[in-house]
């Protein structure tokens, strides 16, 4: 029997991402408070905060499967999540600029009777960045609700140099490796 997936995120990328493969789900609300999490290594950072995500959300119906996710940026042994100002936003992009950095994707499955997590790991490299592009950019809206402070899918495209590993799961969520799994919760992309 087809389970009905339930994503548990407000991220209106991971949103887009599902609809993009098809897949029909219903938003709940997640209600976890991320600075409860405190670890510095960024797999079991996003590892716990998919978890915790995905369990403040309860079931509703015995055939729903509840999809949650996390996503942080890592880089010399620091963690880089929403930036909250400006000065924070320029101060990321230039610790970033001309550098690799890694982006961490935690993603829970659970359904009443099994769960499932896994992290994908993407490296980005960067190419130097002005002040100049720096300042401009972050007068835009554009870094404040993402992990690192820039969207690799939106005018963050231009500082990015090269990456290693799925794009999809710099933008919040590796669609096909996702996709894989939730069959084996029986949810499926429905046909075009
Ligand atoms: C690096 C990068 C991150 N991001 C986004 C993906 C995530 O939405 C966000 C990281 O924040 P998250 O805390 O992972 O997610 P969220 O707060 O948007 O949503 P929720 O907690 O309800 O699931 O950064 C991009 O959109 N593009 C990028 O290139």
């Amino acid at each position: 029997m087809t389970k009905k997936l339930i994503l548990a995120s407000s991220s209106p990328r991971r949103q887009e991402l599902l609809q993009q493969v098809n897949i029909p789900f219903s938003l709940r609300k997640q209600g976890f408070d991320e600075s409860q999490i405190t670890t510095r290594d960024p797999v079991e950072k996003v590892e716990q905060l998919a978890i915790r995500k995905g369990r403040s959300v309860p079931f509703e119906h015995p055939d729903e499967v509840i999809l949650s996710a996390d996503t942080v940026v890592s880089f010399q042994g620091k963690i880089f999540e929403k930036p909250g100002n400006q000065a924070e936003a320029a101060e990321m992009m230039r610790v970033l600029s001309g550098e690799v950095h890694e982006v961490y994707t935690g993603v829970m499955i659970r359904s009443q009777e099994d769960e499932v997590v896994i992290v994908e790991r993407t490296a980005v490299e960067f190419w130097p960045l002005t002040e100049e592009e720096i300042n401009w950019y972050v007068s835009t809206d554009e870094p404040y609700d993402k992990a690192g402070a820039y969207g690799i899918q939106s005018l963050g495209a231009m500082f990015v140099k090269q990456i290693t590993g799925d794009y999809y799961n710099v933008v919040g969520l590796s669609i096909s490796r996702v996709t894989r799994e939730l069959r084996r919760f029986s949810v499926y992309p429905e046909k075009g």
